[in-house]
């Protein structure tokens, strides 16, 4: 499985992507900013897009792949997430006025876009891989993903999440994780906006880390908000916590 992180920021600005990670050729966690880098052919690849949840970071750059692939496609690109996900989509993007209704077009027995509700622990195959959506605890309906190769190797992404008992217990009933991608959006000393906007400070991820009965050796920190990059950085170092860890950066490619 080769895992290729068009964009983890947590924000804006040179160099930094917002989430867009794709797996092989043809699926997509997320719709972020780094969704843009890839050419025109590698877009007409992407068959399935999975979405953590429907914050504008996470789907930004999805109307606009449509639109790129608009009258292209033989078959629609399927975009997978929670029902709640889906309906912000229906109701605020794709509505004719923020962007026109791809689910419809270019005609509405063979439209550019397919939605496909997702349910939480329910796996879906795809031709070569199992995703299964993970619970997370996030200021809006939110999953995040299990990946399993037909070989057996499992990449786990927190999506956007917060310190939850109830998503650790999933992640523990799961199994073990050949690599893990964890989010750490904000310095401890901005702990107060973290739990409104529900994202993980390095004490959270600790807790989190820590509890997970089965810990990878190697564990992905992802979305940091670019203004407090090394702040967070140095935090979660002097944490000298059990596994390694690895601050993402914006293009970072890895095989399982
Ligand atoms: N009360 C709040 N609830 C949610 N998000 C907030 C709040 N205050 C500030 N924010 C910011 O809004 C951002 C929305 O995207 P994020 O979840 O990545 O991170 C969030 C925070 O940086």
């Amino acid at each position: 499985m080769k895992i290729e992180v068009l964009g983890c920021s947590g924000g804006m600005g040179s160099g930094e992507y917002t989430t867009c990670i794709r797996i092989d050729e043809h699926l997509l966690i997320d719709a972020g900013s780094g969704l843009g880098k890839l050419s025109q052919n590698d877009m007409l690849a992407i068959k399935q897009v999975f979405l953590t949840h429907a914050h504008l970071d996470h789907i930004c750059f999805l109307p606009l792949l449509l639109d790129n692939l608009f009258e292209l496609l033989e078959s629609p690109v399927e975009v997978l997430a929670l029902p709640e996900t889906l309906e912000v989509l229906r109701e605020h993007i794709f509505n004719w006025q923020v962007w026109p209704d791809f689910s419809v077009l270019p005609d509405k027995h063979q439209p550019v876009l397919c939605y496909r509700p997702l349910s939480v622990s329910t796996p879906l195959q795809t031709v070569d891989l199992t995703v299964i959506p993970m619970p997370a605890s996030h200021a809006v309906p939110a999953c995040g993903y299990r990946v399993v190769s037909t070989e057996g190797k499992v990449f786990c992404f927190s999506g956007d999440t917060s310190y939850d008992a109830s998503v650790l217990q999933t992640f523990n009933q799961a199994g073990p994780i050949n690599m893990l991608m964890l989010e750490c959006a904000f310095p401890e000393r901005l702990k107060t906006v973290a739990d409104q906007s529900k994202h993980l400070t390095p004490q959270g991820l600790k807790q989190f880390l820590l509890q997970l009965e089965q810990p990878p050796e190697n564990v992905l920190i992802t979305h940091l908000k670019p203004a407090f990059r090394k702040e967070i950085c140095d935090e979660l170092t002097d944490l000298k916590l059990p596994s390694t860890l690895h601050f993402l950066s914006s293009g970072e490619t890895f095989f399982l």
